[in-house]
């Protein structure tokens, strides 16, 4: 009796979840610090980043099927939309532990820029996982979420925590650390792409004289002084990849001639982020940068602050 009903709950629930499409906000992101610290055996790289969600995501819809299996589309043609897409490849990686024996339906409207160093397609996985955890019920935590998204990719797991945080391993041991204090975003992202791939590949760790500051990054953010945050940022990886594409530095240079706090490159790039503290200094930059036909991609937004979906 208390098998049936037990039973009966859980059908009911899930004949519910028939009905609703999940929307889902994938969040970009941007490394406010960026170290590199060694080069692991398996081939990927010790970091330590200080990590942050700003306010410019894809919109994940996920509709729950009869049918077996996963179909998805995508706004952008050049993006796969099979197994090589990841958030096709985080969907099939719950949905075949847990033997879903149903499927589901997704569209993937991208509006975070490809490529580019901001984790867009990380942050997809990371909202597929989270979509299907909840439409078939799965029971996983966000901790357990995270230990099968670095199966996908390094920046999953921090894309399911989401907020200021600290990361290091590759990406995956996780510290949340207090909000950023506000500020605006300006990004803009060159008419390339950079492997990330390529990017470690090429990086040469033995020529980083000195490291970023890290830690008082962190103490920096724990006293709430964004100033002291604005002082340490750096990239490790931007030296190289701005010798290689000498327009990063003219898209720097500009925001910073416009106002900007600090403009950096977010990642292995090539989008460059600068931090503004006020909104009528960031528009001046923001027209001035789409005037100079630097970037192909520009957007003025702010940093993310609440951690719901
Ligand atoms: C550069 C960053 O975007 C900074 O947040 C991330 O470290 C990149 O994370 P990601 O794109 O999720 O990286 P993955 O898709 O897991 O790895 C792509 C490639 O980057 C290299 N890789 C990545 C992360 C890491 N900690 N060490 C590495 O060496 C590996 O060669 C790997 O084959
Ligand atoms: N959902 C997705 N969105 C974007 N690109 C995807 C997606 N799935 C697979 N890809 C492929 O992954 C590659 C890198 O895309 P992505 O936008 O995630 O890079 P990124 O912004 O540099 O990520 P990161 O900052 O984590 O290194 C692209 O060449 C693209 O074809």
């Amino acid at each position: 009796m208390k098998r049936e009903r037990g039973c009966r709950q859980r059908v009911f629930r899930v004949r519910c979840q028939w009905e609703e499409i999940m929307r889902l906000r994938a969040m970009a992101k941007v490394n406010l610090g960026l170290d590199v610290v060694r080069k692991r055996e398996d081939g990927y790289h010790d970091v330590r980043m200080v990590m942050q969600t700003i306010k410019m995501y894809d919109l994940l819809e996920i509709t729950p099927r009869k049918a077996k299996g996963i179909s998805l589309t995508t706004n952008l043609p050049y993006i796969p939309t099979d197994e090589r897409n990841l958030v096709y490849k985080a969907a099939k990686l719950l949905m075949d532990e847990f033997q879903v024996d149903s499927g589901v339906r997704m569209q993937l409207h991208k509006f975070i820029p490809v490529a580019a160093g901001m984790a867009g397609g990380s942050s997809d996985a990371a909202a597929a996982m989270v979509g299907i955890n909840q439409i078939f019920q799965l029971g996983l935590s966000e901790k357990q979420l995270m230990e099968r998204g670095v199966l996908i990719g390094a920046d999953v797991p921090y894309c399911v925590l989401r907020g200021t945080a600290l990361a290091e391993g590759i990406g995956e041991i996780l510290t949340p650390l207090p909000q950023l204090p506000f500020c605006y975003i300006l990004i803009g992202k060159p008419g390339i792409s950079v492997s990330t791939k390529t990017a470690y590949e090429n990086l040469k760790l033995e020529s980083i004289g000195n490291h970023p500051d890290i830690d008082g990054m962190v103490a920096a953010i724990e006293e709430q002084d964004l100033d002291g945050v604005i002082r340490r940022m750096e990239n490790v990886f931007e030296p190289g990849i701005v010798r290689q594409y000498p327009v990063i530095g003219q898209i720097k240079t500009l925001m910073e001639e416009n106002g900007a706090e600090k403009a950096m490159m977010s990642g292995s790039g090539p989008t460059v982020f600068g931090i503004f503290k006020d909104r009528k200094t960031l528009k001046q930059a923001y027209d001035r940068l789409i005037r100079s036909q630097l970037a192909r991609n520009v957007f003025a937004t702010q940093v993310f602050h609440t951690r719901r979906r």
